[in-house]
C-alpha cells in the first residue's frame, strides 16, 4: 500500500513497522510474535483474561464523611486525561450530584502532578472518518464536561496537590475553592500548543484576575507559582506541601458537617446569574477548539511532543 501521510499516525506506525520487517516469511514472523508475547507476559499461557489491580483504575472514586474523592490516578503520565477518563469524570459528576448521602465533591491527584492536562495522544488513534471525526466528537465531549462543572449543584473543591497544566487548571475556575500546595504550579500553555483556551476560562480568567494577568497567562502562557495563583485569586488558599493533606482533609471533614441544603441554595444563589453565560463561552470555546485541532500549527505541536522533540 502507498505509504500513509504524516498525519496519520497508527497506519503510518504500521506501515513503518512492515517496512521494516522486510521480506520476512509469514512462518517466522508468527513464531517471533509468539515468543516476544510469552517473554513479555509469564500469565499468557494461562486463563488469558486480565484483571486489573484494585486501584488500578485511571480515575478512583470513593466516598467517606458526606465527601466524594475523584482521584486522577496515571501518576506516571502525570494525570494526563484520557477520553476514557473524561467520561468517567462526567459521570461521576453527575452521580454524585443526586446522591444525597454526598455534600462535598473534591477533585484532586495521585503522585507528584494534580495533572497535565489533555493527554497529548487523544488524538491519535484515528478513527474511519479521520482527524475531523476526533475533533468533532472531542468537541461535543469538552463541550458536555465542561457544562456537567457549570451545573454542578454542590460545592466543588479542588485539591491540588502538585503542578496542573491546560484543562486542569482552566477548570479551576469553576470551583467553589482550590486549595493547592506550595509545590503546585499553574501553565495553561494554548500558544504553544496551537490551542486555545477552554473550560471557560476566556471568561472566568479575565473576570478572576483582569485582563492584563489572564492574558499573560492564556495567549503568552506564563507559568504561575502557588502563590502567585493565590495572588490573583485562582486559588483559596496554599498550604506547605508536607502538612498539605493532613490539613486540606480535616478542613474538608468540617465542612462537609455544615448543612448541605444551605450550601446548596448559596451556591445556586451565588452562582444562578452566571450559568446562561457560562454555557455560551464554552459553546464557542468548544467550536474554536474543533478548528484548532485540525491547524497545522496544533498538529505540529503535538508531533513534537509525542517524538520528544519538545516538552513544556
Ligand atoms: C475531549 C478532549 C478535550 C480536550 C481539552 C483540551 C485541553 C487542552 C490542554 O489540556 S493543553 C495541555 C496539554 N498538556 C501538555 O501539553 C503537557 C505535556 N507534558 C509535558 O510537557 C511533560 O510531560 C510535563 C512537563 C507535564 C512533565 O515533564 P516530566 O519531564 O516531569 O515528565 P515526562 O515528560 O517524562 O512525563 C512522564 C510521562 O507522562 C507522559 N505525559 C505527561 N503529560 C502528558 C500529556 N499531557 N499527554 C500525554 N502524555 C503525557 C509523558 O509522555 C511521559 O510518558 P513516557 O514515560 O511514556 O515517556
Amino acid at each position: 500500500m502507498p505509504k500513509p501521510g504524516m498525519l496519520d499516525f497508527i497506519n503510518k506506525a504500521k506501515w513503518d513497522a512492515w517496512n521494516a520487517i522486510g521480506s520476512l516469511p509469514k512462518e517466522t514472523a508468527r513464531k517471533n510474535y509468539v515468543d516476544l508475547v510469552s517473554s513479555l507476559s509469564p500469565s499468557s499461557e494461562s486463563s488469558g483474561r486480565v484483571d486489573k489491580e484494585p486501584g488500578s483504575e485511571s480515575v478512583v472514586i470513593t466516598s467517606e464523611d458526606g465527601i466524594t474523592k475523584i482521584m486522577l490516578n496515571r501518576p506516571a503520565q502525570k494525570n494526563a486525561i484520557t477520553i476514557q477518563m473524561y467520561q468517567e469524570i462526567l459521570s461521576a459528576l453527575e452521580a454524585t450530584s443526586k446522591d444525597d448521602n454526598s455534600v462535598i465533591t473534591v477533585l484532586t491527584g495521585n503522585g507528584d502532578y494534580y495533572s497535565s492536562g489533555n493527554d497529548l495522544t487523544n488524538f491519535t488513534n484515528l478513527p474511519p472518518g479521520g482527524i475531523e471525526e476526533v475533533a468533532k466528537t472531542g468537541s461535543i465531549l469538552l463541550r458536555d464536561f465542561v457544562d456537567c462543572f457549570i451545573d454542578f449543584p454542590k460545592p466543588l473543591i479542588a485539591v491540588v496537590n502538585g503542578p496542573a497544566v491546560g484543562i486542569a487548571v482552566t477548570l479551576l475556575g469553576l470551583f467553589d475553592a482550590v486549595y493547592a500546595s506550595d509545590r503546585a504550579t499553574f501553565h495553561t500553555p494554548f500558544t504553544q500548543l496551537g490551542q486555545t483556551a477552554e473550560g471557560c476560562s476566556s471568561y472566568t480568567f479575565p473576570k478572576i484576575m483582569g485582563p492584563a494577568k489572564a492574558i499573560e497567562m492564556l495567549i503568552f502562557g506564563k507559568k504561575l507559582t502557588a502563590h502567585e495563583a493565590c495572588a490573583q485569586g485562582l486559588v483559596t488558599e496554599v498550604f506547605p506541601d508536607s502538612t498539605f493533606q493532613k490539613e486540606v482533609w480535616a478542613r474538608l471533614k468540617a465542612y462537609a458537617k455544615l448543612p448541605p441544603n444551605a450550601m446548596r441554595i448559596s451556591k445556586e444563589l451565588i452562582r444562578h446569574n452566571e450559568k446562561e453565560k457560562l454555557h455560551a463561552v464554552n459553546a464557542e470555546e468548544s467550536t474554536a477548539l474543533q478548528g484548532r485541532w485540525l491547524s497545522e500549527e496544533c498538529m505540529n505541536a503535538i508531533i513534537n511532543f509525542l517524538s520528544r522533540k519538545s516538552k513544556l
